[in-house]
C-alpha cells in the first residue's frame, strides 16, 4: 500500500463527518430466528475509525449473524445500529445506500463466474455509484495492481487459485470506496498455503487505515492484527478489550476453556 491510500482514507473520514465517533455502532441488539431462536442478545459494540475489530468464538456463537445484521442482510427484532451516527436500522433508512457504503467479503468468494474479474469489480461502481466505464476500469486495475492481481483482469474467476478469487472479492468490495469493511471468514475455504496471502492483503489494508471487522477463525492473526476482539459466546458479547487482554489475561472461565482449547489444537 502507499501514502496515496492513507489519503484517501483520511479523506474519507473528512468526507463522513470526521473522526469523532464510532464508524459503526451496536446498541442492544437482539436477532431470533423463528420463534425462540436466539442468536444475539443485547449486543453492544463500537467499532472506532481506522481501527480493526475480531469477532471470535465457537461455530454457532453468532459472528456471521452480527456481521449480517451491520450490512442489513438480516432485520434485527430489538436495538439499533448506527453507521457514522446514524441509525441504519431505522425504517425510514435505505438499505441500499447503507450498503453502498460497506463492503462484504465472505468465506465463498461469490463472483460472478460468467464475468471477468474486472467486469465483476467494475458492476457495482458502474451499475450502483453510476462512475464511467474508464474510471471504474482504472479503479479496478489500480486495486488489482495494489493486490498482486495485475495481470488476472481478463481472467474468469475458474482460472483463479482460491486465495486469488479471494483477493479478487476484496477488490470488488474496496471497489466502491467503503466506509467500513466486513470480513466473514475470508480464509476458512481456502487451502492452508493460500491463508497468509489473503491475510497479507488485511495487513495492508489496516495499515492504510482501512475500518475492519472481521470473524475469524484464526487465532494468531485476531491476536496479530485486532485492535479490539470480542468474544461472542452463545449470542453474547462476553468479553471483550485488546488483544492482550482477550488473549493474554481472559477474565471469563467459559473465555479461557475456549482458548485452551485453541491452543491445544495448536491454532493459537
Ligand atoms: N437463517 C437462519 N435461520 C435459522 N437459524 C440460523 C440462520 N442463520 C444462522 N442461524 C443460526 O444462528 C446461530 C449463529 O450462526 P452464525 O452463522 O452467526 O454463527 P458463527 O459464529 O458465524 O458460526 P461459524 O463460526 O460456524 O461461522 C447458529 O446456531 C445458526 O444455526
Amino acid at each position: 500500500m502507499t501514502a496515496d491510500d492513507t489519503r484517501t482514507a483520511a479523506d474519507d473520514t473528512r468526507a463522513t463527518g470526521g473522526d469523532d465517533g464510532p464508524v459503526l455502532r451496536l446498541e442492544s441488539v437482539r436477532k431470533t430466528f423463528g420463534r425462540d431462536r436466539v442468536v444475539l442478545r443485547d449486543v453492544s459494540l463500537d467499532v472506532a475509525p481506522h481501527t480493526v475489530t475480531a469477532l471470535i468464538g465457537a461455530s454457532g456463537s453468532g459472528k456471521s449473524t452480527l456481521l449480517r445484521c451491520a450490512n442489513l442482510l438480516e432485520e434485527i427484532d430489538d436495538g439499533a445500529i448506527f453507521l457514522d451516527g446514524e441509525e441504519i436500522t431505522d425504517p425510514r433508512a435505505d438499505p441500499d445506500a447503507v450498503r453502498r457504503r460497506i463492503g462484504v467479503v465472505f468465506q465463498s468468494y461469490n463472483l460472478f463466474p460468467h464475468m471477468t474479474v474486472l467486469q465483476n469489480i467494475t458492476l457495482a461502481p458502474r451499475r450502483v455509484l453510476g462512475v464511467s466505464r474508464e474510471e471504474a476500469e482504472a479503479r479496478a486495475r489500480e486495486l488489482l495492481g495494489r493486490l498482486g492481481l495485475g495481470d488476472k483482469a481478463g481472467e474468469y474467476p475458474d482460472r483463479l487459485s482460491g486465495g486469488q478469487q479471494q483477493r479478487a472479492a476484496i477488490v470488488r468490495a474496496l471497489a466502491v470506496r467503503p466506509r467500513l469493511l466486513l470480513l466473514d471468514e475470508i480464509t476458512a475455504a481456502l487451502d492452508p498455503e493460500l491463508v497468509g496471502e489473503v491475510l497479507s492483503v488485511v495487513r495492508d489494508l489496516k495499515a492504510d487505515g482501512m475500518t475492519m471487522v472481521l470473524a475469524t477463525h484464526e487465532m494468531g492473526f485476531a491476536r496479530e492484527v485486532a485492535d479490539q476482539v470480542c468474544f461472542l459466546d452463545n449470542g453474547v458479547v462476553l468479553e471483550r478489550g485488546t488483544p492482550q487482554e482477550v488473549f493474554g489475561n481472559p477474565r471469563q472461565e467459559r473465555t479461557r476453556r475456549f482458548l485452551r482449547r485453541i491452543v491445544e489444537a495448536g491454532r493459537l
